[in-house]
C-alpha cells in the first residue's frame, strides 16, 4: 500500500494566496488494476495559471491542479515500463495512479546532461508558449524589435532568446537588478527594471526610440497600457498573460485600447498554448535542439521538498524566481 501526499485548496484565494489557503493531506492508494501504473512525482511545476484557474475551475477541497515529471514505479500497462519518466497533469500529488491516458513519455533519448525538470520549463509548456506565441501570434520577422515583460521568467526568458535567434532586436524588463543582469547575459539588447525606472514611458522610449513591432505581454495592467502607445504601425501584441491582475479582488480600470489600436492599426491576440497541442512534438524538438546547441540557455529556481509547494507557488507570484520555478520532491 502506498500513501500519497497531496496539496488541497482549502480556501479559495482572496487577493494574494496565503499558506493557510492550502492543506497537506494523505491518501492511501489502492492496488493496481490491469492497465494501470503507479507513479511518483520527481519534479512539480508551479505556474501563474494556477491562480486564475483555481478561481474558475476548482472548488474548496479539490487537489491543486498542476503538472509534474514523474517516474513509473509499478506498471500493469504494457505501454509504460517501470523506470521510465513521463510528464503528467496530475496535480500537486507525490504519488498517483494512472491508466496512461494523457501521459507524455520523455523520449528515451533525453540527454543525460539535461535535467528532466526542463520538460516542465524551457522544453515544456512555458517554452512552447514562447515558441507558438512568437512564431504564430506575433509572427515576428528578422530585423523587427520585440518587447517582452516578466522577461526573466519561464516564458519570457525563452521569448527573448527565440527572438534573438530569429534576428530581432529584443527589449526585456523584469523586477530586480539581478534579473536585468541575467537578461543581458542571455543576449537581450536592452533590459530594465520596471520597479525602479522613474518613468516606464521614458524607459520604453529609450530602449527603442522607433517603437516596437511585437509585444509579448506576460503582465497586463498598467505596463500594457503604457506599452501599447509605443507600438509601431501594424504592430502585433501577443496577449499571453496578465499576472499583474491575477490577485486583484477588484478589477483594475485602465486606459482603453481602441485609440492606439485604430490609429496604429495594431493586431492584438490572446492565446492559450494548448491551441497547438497537435504541434507539441515539433515545438519540443526545436526547443531541445536549441538548448543542446547552447542557443537557448535556462535557469531553474528549484525549491526542495513537496511540503514546500505552497511556498514555491507564492514565491513565484511574488517574483522570487529567476527562470522556471520548480519543486524537487
Ligand atoms: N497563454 C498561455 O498559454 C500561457 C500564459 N502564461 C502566462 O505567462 C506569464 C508568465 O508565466 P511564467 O513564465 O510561467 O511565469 P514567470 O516564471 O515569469 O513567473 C512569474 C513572474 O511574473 C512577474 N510578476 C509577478 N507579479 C507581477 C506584477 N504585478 N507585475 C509585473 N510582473 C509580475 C515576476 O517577475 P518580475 O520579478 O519580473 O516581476 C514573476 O517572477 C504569466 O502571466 C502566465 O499566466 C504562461 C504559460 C502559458
Ligand atoms: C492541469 C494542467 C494544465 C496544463 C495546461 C496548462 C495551460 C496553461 C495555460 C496558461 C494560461 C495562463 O497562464
Amino acid at each position: 500500500m502506498v500513501t500519497a501526499k497531496v496539496w488541497v485548496l482549502k480556501k479559495h484565494f482572496e487577493g494574494f494566496p496565503k499558506p493557510s489557503d492550502f492543506d497537506l493531506k494523505k491518501i492511501e492508494l489502492p492496488s493496481l488494476q490491469n492497465g494501470e501504473l503507479l507513479l511518483e512525482s520527481v519534479f512539480l511545476s508551479v505556474d501563474p495559471y494556477m491562480r486564475p484557474y483555481s478561481q474558475r475551475d476548482m472548488k474548496e477541497g479539490d487537489i491543486m491542479i498542476g503538472t509534474q515529471v514523474a517516474r513509473i514505479v509499478e506498471s500493469k500497462n504494457p505501454a509504460f515500463a517501470v523506470g521510465a519518466f513521463v510528464v503528467a497533469n496530475s496535480g500537486w500529488r507525490s504519488h498517483f495512479i494512472s491508466d496512461g491516458k494523457g501521459l507524455h513519455l520523455l523520449p528515451s533519448s533525453w540527454p543525460e546532461s539535461l535535467p528532466k525538470s526542463l520538460a516542465l520549463g524551457t522544453v515544456g509548456m512555458p517554452g512552447l508558449t514562447a515558441y507558438f506565441g512568437l512564431f504564430e501570434v506575433c509572427k515576428m520577422k528578422p530585423g523587427e524589435t520585440v518587447l517582452v515583460n516578466a522577461a526573466a521568467g519561464a516564458v519570457g526568458s525563452v521569448v527573448g532568446q527565440l527572438a534573438k535567434i530569429g534576428g530581432c532586436k529584443v527589449v526585456g524588463c523584469a523586477g530586480s537588478d539581478d534579473k536585468v543582469a541575467y537578461l543581458k547575459k542571455l543576449g537581450f539588447d536592452e533590459a530594465f527594471n520596471y520597479k525602479t525606472v522613474t518613468s516606464l514611458d521614458e524607459a520604453l522610449s529609450k530602449a527603442s526610440p522607433d517603437g516596437y513591432d511585437c509585444f509579448f505581454d506576460n503582465v497586463g495592467g498598467e505596463f500594457s497600457s503604457v506599452a501599447i502607445n509605443h507600438m509601431k504601425k501594424h504592430g502585433r501584441i501577443a496577449v499571453c498573460g496578465a499576472i499583474s491582475q491575477y490577485n486583484d479582488s477588484v478589477p483594475q480600470k485602465g486606459p482603453y485600447v481602441q485609440i492606439p489600436m485604430i490609429f496604429k492599426e495594431l493586431r492584438m491576440e490572446g492565446f492559450i498554448v494548448t491551441r497547438w497541442n497537435n504541434r507539441r512534438e515539433e515545438g519540443q524538438k526545436a526547443l531541445l535542439k536549441w538548448v543542446l546547441e547552447g542557443k537557448v540557455k535556462f535557469h531553474e529556481q528549484v525549491t526542495e521538498g513537496f511540503e514546500n509547494m505552497p511556498a514555491a507557488f507564492i514565491g513565484m507570484l511574488r517574483g522570487e524566481n529567476l527562470g522556471k520555478a520548480i519543486v524537487k520532491v
